[in-house]
């Protein structure tokens, strides 16, 4: 596999507030990346690192110049606008024209099952649906890379499943695929390889499967524990 990205020994700071220390992460295409850990360990800031939409501290983030990316936030923010134009202004701003926008956003919304709200105001949609749509406004930009920060948290069991379904999509179209999460069963459904965390540092880096059957550090083995409990 080619290799997309890495980090080279970063840190990130908010203020007083060590949030990565020192993490190096190398990412390769095709790849589906979980990352896990408790409340705080760092998950989100570290996918703002790759993203690059946070610059680290202190070391290095590579990357290919032109790589698409995308990400899909906890909570999408949605404008108030129509939930087909949502998705069409991804396109518009990307240079495509606004017709040719408006017809791909509605295809993308057909694709997420959305197509029969596509003129509703987005924000009158309920969580699950503007996740969605927001995969939707994702999946017209034809990413290479796809970051999820915990995208199905707080949605009942139907809309994980479709979430999780969508999510899928992505990795059978080639896209990679990196997102955090504390659902484990999520976990051994859609990643690879996963990634543990604790107080900004990444403390295992394991493929699925030696992950979940004991070849953990003793933190990660009683994180492991609790989760499962
Ligand atoms: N904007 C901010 N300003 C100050 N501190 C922050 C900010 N964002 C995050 N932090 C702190 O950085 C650390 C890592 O936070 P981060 O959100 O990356 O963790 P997380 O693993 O994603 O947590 P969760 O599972 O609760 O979403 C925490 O100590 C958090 O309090």
């Amino acid at each position: 596999m080619t290799a997309l990205f890495h980090l080279d020994n970063i840190s990130l700071r908010y203020g007083n507030v060590a949030a990565l220390t020192d993490c190096s992460l190398h990412v390769k295409a095709g790849e589906k990346l979980a990352v896990v850990g408790a409340n705080g360990s760092g998950k989100s800031s570290l996918l703002s690192v790759l993203h690059g939409q946070l610059v680290p501290t202190k070391g290095i983030r590579q990357g290919p110049d032109q790589l698409r990316q995308a990400m899909l936030f906890q909570r999408p923010h949605m404008l108030r606008a129509s939930v087909q134009n949502n998705v069409a202004l991804g396109l518009w701003l990307r240079g495509v024209p606004w017709r040719q926008a408006r017809r791909d956003a509605l295809a993308a919304l057909d694709w997420v099952g959305l197509a029969d709200l596509a003129q509703r105001n987005a924000r009158a949609l309920s969580g699950g649906q503007q996740q969605r749509a927001a995969l939707a406004r994702a999946w017209c930009l034809k990413p290479q890379v796809m970051l999820l920060d915990e995208p199905t948290a707080n949605l009942d069991p139907g809309a994980k499943r479709e979430v999780e379904a969508l999510m899928a999509d992505f990795c059978a179209a080639g896209t990679t695929l990196i997102f955090s999460s504390h659902n484990l069963g999520q976990v051994k459904r859609l990643a690879s390889r996963v990634i543990y965390m604790e107080h900004g540092r990444l403390i295992a880096d394991l493929p699925v499967h030696e992950f979940f059957n004991g070849s953990l550090p003793a933190a990660a083995a009683s994180f492991l524990k609790g989760e499962l409990a």
